[in-house]
Parts: C-alpha cells; structure tokens; sequence
C-alpha cells in the first residue's frame, strides 16, 4: 500500500513519520521534494524560492516528482508499504492557489509526471490559524514558509480540493491533537 501524510508547513508530518516508520519498520519511507539525487538539487533550488515565473516552481516540483515516481515509488509499490511525506497531492494544491494554471493542466500534467500512480489513502494533518502561528514562530522559516500564515491556510482548504481533483481518499486528522493520538487516529485507520 501507497500512504501519504499531507498537511501544510509544521502540521507535523514527519514528527507521524517518525512514529509511522516505528509501527511499519519494513515500510519503504520516502518524501517530496528531495527524496532522490536530482531530487535533492532541485529542493535546495525550489525552496531558496528563487524562481520567479509560478510556471518554473510548478514545473522543478513536476520534475522532482516524475524523478521520485520512478526511482522510489514505482520499484517498490507491488512489494513494500510506502508512507511518503507529501504527495501529489501537494503538489497539485499549491499550483492551485497561484491561478496561473488551469485545474486541467494542473491535474493533467501531474497525472503525466506521476503516470497516473496516485497514493492510496492520504491523511491531512489540519491546523488551526493559532497554532499554525505559534509552530511558526518556533522555526526558522524557508522561503515558502516566509509567504506566511494566511497563504498556507489557503494551502490547507486546497489540500482538500486537490484530493477530491485527483479522486484520492483524503482522511482528515485534528493536527492541534497529541502526537501520540494523532498516531493512534492515523493506525486505527489503517488497520481497518
Ligand atoms: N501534535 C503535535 N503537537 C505539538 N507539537 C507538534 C505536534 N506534532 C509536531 N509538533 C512540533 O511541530 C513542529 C513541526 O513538526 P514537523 O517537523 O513534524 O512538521 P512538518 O509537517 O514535517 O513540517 P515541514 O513541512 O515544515 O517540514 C516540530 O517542532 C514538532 O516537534
Ligand atoms: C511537493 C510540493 C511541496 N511544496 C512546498 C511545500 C513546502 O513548503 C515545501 C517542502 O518542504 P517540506 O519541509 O518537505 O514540507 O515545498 C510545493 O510548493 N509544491 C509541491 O508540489
């Protein structure tokens, strides 16, 4: 099984990957941007936000994850558990939100990258604009984090979207929880 934690910057993803890879210890644990060597490059490039045309972020993230498809996903996805920190889905709810390419091209150009290799099952770490703030306000911040709260806020509900674009089953968890029931909610589901 193909598994995906989303959510937007500090949700707390890879704190669940963590425990994830703890519960699932022959699981293959994977991310995007960066899990591959071009990967790699082209996340130090993407995240420096250097890029000034939306198409070109839009496009390196594309590359990464064409790149990520077929080293990782595609070599393990009949044999192994795969939990990836972010997905597709990401990738099509941030070019949703710079309205400078359409819900078609978007979906198109993903399924494309991906060849239409979508995760099973992807859980969204929600939350609030308060705690947003107050994990942001512990970190130094990269250059998409630095685009602020109310931009990623704007991510979140296109999380959403994005899972219902591309026909993923996206199950919703109350990131402001513990770690540990976070961990509990994610397995219960998992295992039934
Ligand atoms: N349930 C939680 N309650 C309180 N703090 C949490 C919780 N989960 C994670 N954190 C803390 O929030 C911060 C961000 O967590 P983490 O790095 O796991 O998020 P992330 O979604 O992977 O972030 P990014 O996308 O920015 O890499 C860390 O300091 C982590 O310890
Ligand atoms: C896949 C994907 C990611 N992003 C953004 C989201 C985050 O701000 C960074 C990745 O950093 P993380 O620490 O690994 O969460 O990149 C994006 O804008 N578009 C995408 O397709």
């Amino acid at each position: 099984m193909y598994i995906a934690i989303e959510g937007i910057d500090t949700a707390g993803k890879s704190t669940q990957i963590a425990l994830l890879s703890r519960n699932y210890p022959e699981a293959v644990i994977t991310k995007e941007p960066g899990a591959t060597a071009i990967g790699k490059e082209i996340r130090e490039l993407v995240l420096s936000a250097k890029a000034k045309s939306k198409k070109a972020e839009f496009l390196l993230f594309l590359a990464d994850r064409a790149e990520h498809i077929k080293e990782v996903i595609e070599p393990n996805l009949k044999k192994r558990m795969i939990i990836s920190d972010r997905s597709v889905v990401s990738g099509v709810a941030y070019a949703l939100i710079q309205e400078e390419i359409s819900e078609t091209a978007i979906v198109h150009l993903n399924r494309f990258a991906t060849n239409g290799i979508y995760p099973q099952k992807v859980f969204l770490l929600r939350l609030s604009k308060e705690e947003l703030e107050f994990r942001l306000s512990q970190k130094e911040l990269d250059g998409i984090e630095l685009r602020g709260s109310d931009y990623l806020l704007k991510i979140q509900g296109a999380i959403i979207k994005a899972a219902e674009l591309l026909d993923i089953e996206l199950i919703e968890i109350d990131a402001t929880q513990s770690i540990e029931t976070i961990n509990k909610e994610i397995l219960s589901t998992l295992n039934s």
